[in-house]
Formats: C-alpha cells, sequence, structure tokens
C-alpha cells in the first residue's frame, strides 16, 4: 500500500513564507561540499534556497577526480530566472569556477547582502581556481561583497601573498577588510596549533596557547580591529596519537558556515551574531557525524537535521 502525504487544514500545516537565500556553487558528486551542503544548511536554518549550478566536479572523500565548469551563458540564464521570480534576501556564492563567472556574479548581485565563500582549493587539496579567477574576485566580487569567508590560505591567495607567509590571521582579515568587505577569516583546528596563522601573542590575547586545540579562533574584522570569535574542537583524526579516535568527517565545513551565515542573515541577525551562530551549528553538525563511517577519505559533516527519520506516521497519514 502506498502512503499518502498528508492534506492538513491550512491553517494547521502550513508555515509562514520563508526568506529565499541563492546560493551559487558547483556541484560535490559526494554531497558533503558545494551546493548539496549549502541547500541542506539553508533547509536546516529556515530559509528557501535557490540555487545557481557554476561546476559540476565529480568529487568524494578522497579528493577532487574532475571539474567541468558551466558556460558563462548557462550561468547566466540561470541567474536571470532567479533573480527576478523568487528574489533573494542574500546571496551565498562558493565554488565559482572560471574568471568570467566570478565577473558575472559581481555585475548582476551588486546592491544585494553577498556572503562570498573564495573557494579556491578543496579540503582534500585540489586547487579549484587559477590566477585569472584570483585576480577576478580581487578586483571584481570582493568590492562588492558584504561579507567574506576565506580560510588562512584562502586569504594569503587573495592578498598575492606567498603559501608560507607568516602573516598572523588578524592581521590578513585586516588587510582584506581594507579592500572593503567585512571579513571572517576562519580558522579550524591547524589553527589553533598555531600553524602558520596565529602568534603567540594572539593565542596569549584569546586566552589559550599555540599547543591548544580545544577551540578554533575565526577572525571578525569590519574596518576596526579585528575580533577573535572562538568556539569548541570538534577534534579531527591526525597522525598524532592522541587524536587517534578523532573525526575524520569534516568535509564540507567552509561551505556550511557560509550558509549558515547567509541564512542567519536572511533572518535578520547582525554579521557577529550570525557568525557564531554559523560556528555554532558547524560545531554540533560536525559532532554529529563523528562517529559515521561514510566514505574511505574526509567523509561529510552532517547535513541531515532528522536523523534517525521519525517514524512514518509522524510524516504521512
Ligand atoms: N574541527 C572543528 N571543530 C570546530 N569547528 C571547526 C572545525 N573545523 C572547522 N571549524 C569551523 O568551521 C567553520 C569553517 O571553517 P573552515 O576553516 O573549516 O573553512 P574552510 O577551510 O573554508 O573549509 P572547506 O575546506 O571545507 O571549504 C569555522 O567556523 C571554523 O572555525
Ligand atoms: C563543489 C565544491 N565546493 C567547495 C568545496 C570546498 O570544500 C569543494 N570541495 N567542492
Amino acid at each position: 500500500m502506498s502512503a499518502r502525504i498528508a492534506r492538513s487544514s491550512p491553517a494547521e500545516g502550513t508555515s509562514p513564507t520563508p526568506p529565499v537565500v541563492l546560493a551559487i556553487a558547483a556541484t560535490d558528486s559526494g554531497g558533503g561540499a558545494g551546493l548539496a551542503a549549502d541547500l541542506a544548511t539553508l533547509s536546516a536554518l529556515g530559509v528557501h534556497g535557490t540555487l545557481v549550478v557554476t561546476a559540476i566536479t565529480a568529487q568524494d572523500t578522497t579528493g577532487v577526480h574532475l571539474v567541468h565548469p558551466v558556460p558563462a551563458s548557462v550561468v547566466a540564464a540561470q541567474l536571470e530566472a532567479v533573480l527576478g521570480d523568487l528574489p533573494p534576501l542574500v546571496v551565498k556564492t562558493g565554488m565559482l569556477g572560471t574568471a568570467d563567472t566570478v565577473r558575472l556574479v559581481a555585475d548582476r548581485c551588486t546592491g544585494i547582502p553577498l556572503v562570498v565563500d573564495p573557494v579556491l582549493r578543496a579540503t582534500t587539496g585540489a586547487e579549484l581556481a587559477d590566477h585569472e579567477v584570483l585576480h577576478a574576485y580581487r578586483h571584481h566580487l570582493l568590492p562588492v561583497a558584504t561579507v567574506i569567508t576565506p580560510n588562512a590560505s584562502e586569504a594569503r591567495a587573495l592578498l598575492g601573498l606567498d603559501p608560507g607567509d607568516p602573516t598572523p590571521a588578524p592581521e590578513l582579515a585586516a588587510a582584506l577588510a581594507a579592500l572593503g568587505p567585512a571579513v571572517v577569516l576562519t580558522g579550524g583546528p591547524s589553527t589553533a596549533l598555531g600553524v602558520g596563522t596565529n602568534s603567540a601573542a594572539e593565542f596569549a590575547e584569546i586566552g589559550t596557547n599555540t599547543e591548544s586545540t580545544d577551540h578554533c579562533t575565526d577572525w571578525l574584522a569590519t574596518g576596526g580591529r579585528p575580533v577573535a570569535l572562538t568556539h569548541p574542537t570538534v577534534q579531527v583524526a591526525d597522525e598524532r596519537p592522541e587524536n587517534r579516535g578523532a573525526t575524520r568527517n569534516d568535509h564540507g565545513t567552509g561551505c556550511t558556515f557560509a550558509s549558515a551565515v547567509a541564512a542567519r542573515l536572511a533572518h535578520g541577525a547582525d554579521l557577529p551574531t550570525a557568525a557564531r551562530d554559523a560556528a555554532a551549528y558547524v560545531t554540533t553538525q560536525l559532532q554529529r557525524s563523528s562517529t559515521w563511517d561514510l566514505g574511505t577519505g574526509r567523509g561529510p559533516i552532517a547535513h541531515t537535521h532528522a536523523h534517525p527519520a521519525p517514524a512514518p506516521e509522524e510524516i504521512y497519514a
């Protein structure tokens, strides 16, 4: 017997119209990052997500195997379709793939609150942007972005610094903010270890030390002195013996974080609140997937909201 979706009376079974956030990003066939992460996060946080696909990636928990950019004319057609009919309160960008697409997004999304996650490299290490793309980010997208959410290595690339440049994280955030947008420079556990980003003085300032991995620090820069936003680390497995039992499922944290920022902004939160809420959401979802066994590499952060699934009688009648 087939189950029928319940049709309850409008007063009982309806909810208010949700805000719309447009996610402009690429697909991840493994379902951990990119548009899969964006739409799941927006849905979990009470937002209707519309989407523009910029590239298709063949990707799994072990790495990126192929990137197929969508032609700029097809990206433009998707943008025209959704910007007119379903105007977004906030736009969030992830992997854009080509310089043409970066410029197109900058042109078409000017005047809409814009959260830019400058995806230049996958968690698994694959390069997802070349010099032309970087140039387009610097000169076209950053000046019209409301907030950008790079990690430290993306921040260095956007500033034209060497990968090994020792500039501390808050200075990187401040330098990017000087180009126009507010900045949340994200820092996973490697930042807490002081790898290339935080100086000992900064760790003293935020009440931790260079050996501590208990807290992650994101740096919020809005023009003045950058502010440290700290939250508890979900320990990630690495070569250290004490971390052997920790999670290996952290694929998609950056996309999830930026989408959560966009969702909270769309609900009217201010940027510091949105950034704190987004970090709390990432931490919760990392914790939830910490014992999952998906794939052989770095598995996904949790994108399920009701898991295990509710009993059928709670959904169907
Ligand atoms: N292990 C962790 N425990 C708690 N929070 C984490 C952890 N790893 C990342 N985060 C948080 O997740 C958010 C996204 O930061 P992250 O640095 O992972 O982005 P990213 O490097 O751009 O990710 P990705 O490579 O998936 O795009 C930040 O708020 C960061 O502090
Ligand atoms: C499609 C896509 N977007 C973003 C990332 C960054 O994690 C990724 N690995 N893949």
